[in-house]
């Protein structure tokens, strides 16, 4: 196709990355224009598929994620042409683009959604793990098996996910805050979440003793592998489902929970003792465990003052746009939070560039109720809006924003809870302007909408509530609630009748 100092090959339209963003772009790409040729350049040997897609309400959807061969994207879209190389630089201002096996491509049109990448604490150090695609998750399993107690730092969505589904192994959980899930929850919905946590943890309890390691068994273990820095794609819907997720112990359950500390400091057996022995200040006891009972292989040192021996960390800390190999050269406006900015039509500031899914920084003026989440929800309405655009901006047509963006919507699982999150859910940007209200039933469900000048404009809905639809149209048409009062939460009053 494309040779080291052969001819480029030339495409109108090209896609980096063969994540949900990419593929859905480049999908979308490939049915608007059967005749021409769409690039699909990524890194990863395999690509993501969107199946089993359904619209649950006019912004909720659901579907699955899938891992396949690029074959099978090409079989079924016969011009998508996959090029399995890593991009490794971009000229922008000539259109080109440069993979990793010495190949070049000329472009017309230019898509980056080439993901993001766990941002590590500590990174580097090889007892500190992340956890984004099918091998980080692997190396994960791997090292879990023989593991008698993590750390888990991070209170975001995979550490909900983490802390509630391993078993056989202590997790000791740090976090930032003073409530569990800071992403997704207020310090209401984590109380009515945390006894599903211990709850479980009573229910099977066979402690076992702990075996002793000394400092030649720890090293006779094989060593934590970090993630490595292949790029993969990052996992799908239930991605814990298919792997054991299970340590070396008999108990089920059993997680720690420190509130309002960060790591401080990570310390390697053997500069442990030696702190232990020579320095003053240092602790001279590891919290949590008898003195000089157990060597771990690795210990935490909290800012609270303790220090918890274990066998790795799993840093759940976020992630970091994979912007580099783009940057070189070229004028991109980049975000806070490392992604290439993009406006309302996806484009980056680079012309004929555009960006979607975890690379890309929404810079538009979004309306009142959305803003942008690392998603696969987001990833592909960006990917197919993106599409859109470019599709748009090649023929000389308008394009609207898409209905997608009107709306945060988003439903996911915590702790076996169906979770739907809407709008401003948690007051995001609201400061003090805003009331709460409030429906639980513990066990059961756990409702909360948050109103601003009696409108709804954001809501949390736990469990079977059956209230996503009516809620959704509420903050979609901005309708004037205060007649209702705290009737709109009342379980005995069915409030669809009132707005149907
Ligand atoms: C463990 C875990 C659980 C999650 N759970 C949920 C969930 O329950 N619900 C939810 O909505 N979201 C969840 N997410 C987030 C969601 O998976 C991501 O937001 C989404 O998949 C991002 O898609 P993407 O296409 O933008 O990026 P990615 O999936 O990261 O894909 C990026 C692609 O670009 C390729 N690439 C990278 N660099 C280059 C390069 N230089 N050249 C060529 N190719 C390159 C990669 O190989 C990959 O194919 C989860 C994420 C993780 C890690
Ligand atoms: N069910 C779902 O919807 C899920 C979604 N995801 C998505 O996958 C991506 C990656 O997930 P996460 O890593 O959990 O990211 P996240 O952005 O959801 O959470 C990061 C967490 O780490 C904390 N943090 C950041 N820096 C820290 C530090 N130095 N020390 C201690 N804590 C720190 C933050 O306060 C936050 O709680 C996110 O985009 C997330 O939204 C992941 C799992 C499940």
């Amino acid at each position: 196709m494309a040779g080291a100092g052969g001819a480029a090959a030339r495409s109108r339209f090209a896609v980096v990355g063969g994540g949900i963003a990419g593929v859905t772009c480049a999908e979308k790409l490939a049915t608007e224009f059967p005749s021409e040729d769409i690039f699909l350049m990524t890194a990863s040997p395999v690509i993501k598929a969107v199946t089993n897609f359904k619209q649950v309400s006019k912004t909720l959807e659901e579907f699955d994620v899938e891992e396949q061969p690029s074959s099978i994207l090409e079989k079924r879209y016969p011009n998508i042409k996959v090029i399995q190389s890593g991009v490794k630089q971009l000229k922008s201002d000539e259109h080109k683009i440069f993979t990793e096996d010495g190949k070049e491509y000329v472009y017309e049109k230019l898509c980056l959604c080439a993901g993001a990448k766990p941002k590590l604490i500590f990174e580097g150090n090889p007892y500190v793990l992340g956890i984004r695609d099918t091998d980080s998750a692997q190396a994960f399993q791997k090292n879990l098996a023989q593991a008698e107690r993590i750390v888990v730092v991070g209170n975001g969505g995979i550490a909900l996910e983490l802390v509630y589904e391993i078993q056989g192994c202590e997790v000791i959980w740090a976090i930032k805050d003073k409530a569990i899930g800071n992403t997704f929850f207020d310090a209401g919905a984590a109380e009515f979440l945390i006894p599903k946590l211990t709850a479980e943890e009573r229910e099977t309890p066979i402690e076992c003793k702990r075996t002793k390691y000394t400092v030649e068994g720890s090293q006779e273990k094989e060593r934590p592998t970090a993630t490595s820095d292949k790029l993969g794609s990052a996992l799908g819907p239930d991605w814990h489902e298919g792997l054991h997720l299970k340590g070396t112990k008999e108990f089920s359950h059993k997680v720690h929970i420190e509130m309002l500390c960060e790591v401080k400091n990570i310390h390697l057996q053997q500069e442990f003792i030696q702190l232990q022995r020579t320095s003053l200040t240092f602790p001279k006891e590891e919290k949590n465990v008898e003195p000089d009972q157990v060597l771990w292989p690795v210990y935490v040192e909290l800012t609270n003052g303790k220090i918890y021996g274990c066998d790795f960390i799993v840093s759940a800390t976020g992630v970091v746009p994979n912007v580099k190999p783009f940057l070189d050269g070229n004028n991109f406006a980049v975000g806070e939070d490392g992604g290439l900015k993009v406006d309302e039509h996806m484009h980056t500031s680079v012309p004929d560039v555009y960006a979607a899914g975890d690379i890309c920084t929404a810079a538009w003026e979004p309306s009142p109720v959305w803003h942008q989440m690392r998603l696969w929800t987001q990833a592909r309405q960006m990917g197919w809006y993106a599409a859109k655009c470019m599709a748009a901006d090649t023929l000389g047509e308008s394009i609207d924003m898409d209905f997608s963006f009107e709306l945060f919507a988003h439903v996911t699982k915590f702790f076996n809870y169906k979770v739907v999150v809407l709008g401003k859910y948690n007051a995001q940007g609201l400061g003090s302007d805003h009331e709460l209200m409030l429906r639980c039933t513990k066990g059961q469900e756990y409702v909360k909408a948050v109103m601003q000048n009696g409108r709804m404009v954001g809501a949390v809905l736990i469990g079977e509530t059956d209230l996503e639809e009516t809620f959704e149209n509420l903050i979609l048409n901005q309708m004037d609630l205060s007649a209702y009062g705290e009737d709109l939460l009342n379980p005995d009053i069915d409030i669809e009748d009132y707005f149907d």
